[in-house]
């Protein structure tokens, strides 16, 4: 069921994007967001164009006690959502209004509350220790006496999937007695995350029709089923959606919701959000992880920065004529981008399409560019990686490329005569390393020695003090990362060692790659990638 305003303009109220990173989100272990990460999560959440914002359990926690009064005094100002108070029904035998809990939720002064309550007979029975009766008079209480105060209602009946199961009318009834007291929708949760779309689907089909309520769903992720079963729910009939950034929940987590949004949007051709909104995915999920202190998930659906990489040849092949051809969305939509990888798996046209990012047209040189396949299958082979080398790549093609004279040369500005690599264990304990290196630049041979904590990092300082009073520019360049991998894949041969070396000069940042069964060697061809790299950058500069 597609359900489009005819303007194509947001849903609004008819169906409603809800966010509860700040309260399921931040059930995930691992995450511990401050008041203020609260406060900054929510922020980015509203200017995504979600309608409701789940900002924690007020009166259980100090923490989510606090996000709220700061909210209320003036901190958060929402534009597109509302801020809504997760919390529980009354105790069993306790009175709404009197119960500690449920002021909390009140004095919060969200104007929407969601209440979880028990709809699996089995928890009724025996977690709350309480009888159906009972457990359906503390939500209508509960519903009717936050209703009274103002507030607009909702319900999560948890375990709301195994409880119909087991008990139908009991979870019914539970639904009944939230709509009886005021409520405005009932969230249906598969809180133990198990369900598959199919029959999650038709549960929320047959609730619809017998009882005609407005239904949520939210959906735990534990058969990695989330995003799916809750695609599924809103096909059926459910018109509020519950997820979270990046899918955090707990345990295996809950329904991620870009994937969610991205898939309402682009698939079923639901406005769900503002009009600018879809293309904010991809910042926002980026900035949410951050907050969070996670690494984004670089395989993540729609926002991921893999999520339209592509690194079989075939594929590049089918891109080149059109990128529509091997992707599900234009990445851009969700404000991501395509990107072609070149490894062992590249063809010609892997390559053409690369050689496009780095301005070179290769085109019209099919001797060279088959000579490039070639070269970077052999070296793959050999252990050296190019996805995350594009520096190195991009000199490797135009080492290829020598023969069009319009290109700036690939060479570089200083050609080695030898280095020599000294390991210091000094008296007091302390390792030092010494380097020499003896040079060619500017037809002046250079002889240099420099002291480092590493055997490569006094390498580098060694060839910077040799080429600085040459090389000018070498003074902005650093080095930022420097990876290291011990390769063993070949049975029989000897071990060889990957370097990567990530550098950069305050404006870009680049990456190239070394391999030799020694690690000195290895790190010293990335380092004179780095450094060719950015003179070929340089010179492109001041002949341009
Ligand atoms: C499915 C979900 O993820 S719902 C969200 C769950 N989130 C959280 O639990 C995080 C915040 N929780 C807390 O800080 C604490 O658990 C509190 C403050 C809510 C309760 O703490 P305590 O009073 O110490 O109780 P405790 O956590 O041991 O047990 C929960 C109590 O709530 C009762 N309860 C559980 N669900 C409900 C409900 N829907 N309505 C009313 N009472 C409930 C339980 O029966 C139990 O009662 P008991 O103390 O009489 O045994
Ligand atoms: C409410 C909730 O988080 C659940 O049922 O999983």
């Amino acid at each position: 069921m597609t359900r489009t305003s005819p303007a194509g303009t947001p849903l609004g109220d008819s169906f409603h994007v809800y966010d509860t990173t700040l309260r399921d989100g931040a059930q995930r272990e691992g995450i511990s967001y401050s008041v203020a990460d609260k406060l900054l999560v929510a922020r980015h959440l509203d200017s995504l164009g979600v309608g409701f914002i789940e900002g924690g359990w007020p009166g259980a926690m100090p923490k989510d006690t606090e996000f709220f009064a700061r909210a209320a005094a003036g901190e958060l100002e929402l534009k597109h959502a509302a801020l809504v108070a997760f919390g529980a029904t009354r105790r069993p035998g306790a009175k709404a209004h009197e119960d500690p809990q449920v002021l909390a939720l009140l004095h919060s002064g969200a104007p929407v509350v969601t209440l979880v309550a028990k709809s699996d007979r089995r928890h009724v029975e025996r977690a709350l220790r309480t009888d159906i009766a009972e457990n359906c008079a503390m939500v209508r209480d509960t519903v009717r006496f936050l209703v009274g105060e103002g507030r607009r209602v909702f319900l999560d009946a948890e375990h709301f999937f195994d409880g119909y199961a087991y008990d139908p009318a009991c979870a019914l009834k539970v639904l009944e007695s939230a709509v009886d007291g005021g409520a405005d929708v009932v969230v249906l949760c598969d809180t133990n995350g198990g369900q598959l779309p199919t029959g999650l689907a038709e549960t929320v089909t047959d609730v619809v029709a017998r009882t005609g309520f407005r239904v949520g769903i939210h959906c735990q992720d534990d058969t990695s089923c989330a995003v799916a079963n809750s695609v599924a729910a809103v096909q059926a009939g459910a018109s509020h959606v519950q997820c979270t950034a990046n899918g955090y929940g707990e345990r295996a987590g809950n329904a991620d919701l870009f994937a969610v949004v991205g898939n309402l949007v682009t698939k079923l051709g639901m406005p769900v959000l503002p009009a600018d909104s879809a293309a904010e995915l991809t910042r926002v999920s980026h900035a949410l992880a951050e907050i969070a202190n996670i690494a984004p998930d670089t395989h993540q659906a729609y926002v991921g920065a893999s999520a339209f990489a592509h690194k079989a040849g075939l594929h590049a092949s089918a891109i080149k004529v059109d990128p529509e051809l091997y992707n599900h969305i234009d990445p851009v939509t969700v404000g991501n981008g395509m990107r072609v990888l070149v490894t062992e798996m590249a063809g010609r046209a892997s390559l053409e399409l690369k050689g496009r990012e780095f301005g070179i047209d290769l085109a019209g040189q099919p001797q060279a560019l088959s000579s490039a396949v070639r070269k970077v299958k052999e070296l793959e082979a050999k252990g050296w990686s190019f996805e995350a080398a594009d520096a190195s790549l991009e000199l490797l093609l135009r080492r290829e490329m020598r023969e069009d004279a319009d290109l700036p040369a690939a060479e570089p500005p200083f050609t080695l005569e030898s280095y020599r690599v000294l390991l210091d264990r000094r008296p007091d304990g302390a390792i030092v390393s010494e380097a020499t290196v003896k040079v060619r630049v500017d037809g002046e041979r250079v002889i240099a020695t420099a002291e480092g904590n590493g055997p490569v990092h006094a390498l580098d300082a060694a060839l910077r003090k040799g080429l600085l009073p040459h090389l000018p520019w070498l003074d902005t360049v650093e080095l930022a990362d420097y990876k290291v991998r011990i390769l063993t894949e070949h049975p029989g041969t000897d071990a060889v060692t990957r370097v990567l070396v990530e550098s950069t000069d305050g404006d870009h940042e680049w990456t190239t790659v070394g391999v030799h069964g020694n690690i000195v060697e290895a790190s010293w061809l990335a380092l004179c990638d780095a450094l060719v790299h950015k003179a070929m950058h340089v010179s492109q500069l001041t002949t341009s």
